[in-house]
């Protein structure tokens, strides 16, 4: 069965198993006198994996933003995971089983590649300082599950044979297959990522697809991209936006060839 198959009969099961994973409804945000956002609503369902897309300044990094709890909306909700998320901290989103991956390569550059997902782990710790101490049994084994974890990363991410390497040495590609491996280190139900193959060769886009089939089952997946070849080979569904305003969505190859979207394509070339 080609891979385009396969995608096709995954889009047909995630339509009969309708989880809802996130809920937007009515999602604006107004910088000043801005209106990034005009009214969105989105549900995305477990284990898709949705790409955003549109032209420059349409609004795909207000909304990525506003779904992963960075900013809050001027008005409406947003639900992840069945919570309303108004109000949470990005810290406590995170709590939910949330987790981004930036757009910069984000790994701290003079660490190695294990040192970096330990760092990542420690970063969602459960115990404050004192509470190492108070819990000392609890927190050790917390820090053997994170050892654990991060061999399973490593091994996820096929960064084994890297991993006593300092991050800044790895060429582009790993190091972005690192930062991805950074959101991973939670175990995360839904994960976000924000323009994963910017910068990226044909070669590099194309492992970094794969990792993402691999990674995927289990999570829904959110992407906001450029690339196109990504979005059409990655993508079960995607949101084409436009000023702020939702354009079409359905699969790729339907959005993509949509004179709606050509034609914002074409008239942001020609601002
Ligand atoms: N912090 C901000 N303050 C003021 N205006 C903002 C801010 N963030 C975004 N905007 C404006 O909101 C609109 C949408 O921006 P946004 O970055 O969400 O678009 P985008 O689709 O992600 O664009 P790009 O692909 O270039 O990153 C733009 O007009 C932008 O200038």
């Amino acid at each position: 069965m080609s891979v385009a198959e396969i995608i096709q009969q995954q889009t047909v099961v995630k339509n009969v198993s309708a989880d809802v994973v996130v809920q937007a409804t009515g999602v604006t945000k107004k910088y000043g006198g801005i209106a990034a956002l005009k009214g969105i609503d989105l549900t995305i369902h477990e284990g898709e994996i949705f790409g955003i897309i549109g032209p420059n300044g349409a609004g795909k990094s207000t909304l990525f933003d506003i779904l992963c709890g960075i900013i809050q909306p001027t008005t409406g909700q947003v639900q992840l995971l069945g919570k309303t998320i108004q109000g949470m901290s990005a810290h406590v989103v995170a709590r939910l089983g949330v987790a981004r991956r930036f757009q910069r390569t984000a790994v701290f550059a003079e660490a190695t590649v294990m040192q970096n997902l330990l760092f990542a782990a420690h970063q969602s710790f459960s115990h404050s300082m004192l509470g190492r101490f108070v819990h000392s049994k609890h927190w050790q084994e917390e820090r053997d599950a994170f050892f654990s974890r991060a061999q399973e990363v490593l091994g996820i991410t096929g960064l084994w044979d890297d991993r006593e390497r300092i991050a800044c040495t790895l060429a582009y590609g790993v190091q972005r297959r690192l930062a991805v491996g950074l959101a991973l280190m939670p175990d995360p139900k839904l994960l976000f990522l924000d323009e994963p193959a910017a910068g990226m060769d044909d070669q590099d886009s194309d492992s970094f697809i794969t990792l993402v089939r691999e990674v995927a089952p289990g999570r829904t997946v959110i992407i906001v991209e450029h690339d196109m070849r990504v979005i059409r080979k990655l993508c079960h569904r995607c949101l084409a936006m436009a000023d702020g305003r939702p354009l079409q969505r359905g699969q790729p190859a339907d959005v993509l060839q949509h004179p709606d979207v050509i034609e914002a394509y074409l008239g942001a070339a020609d601002e």
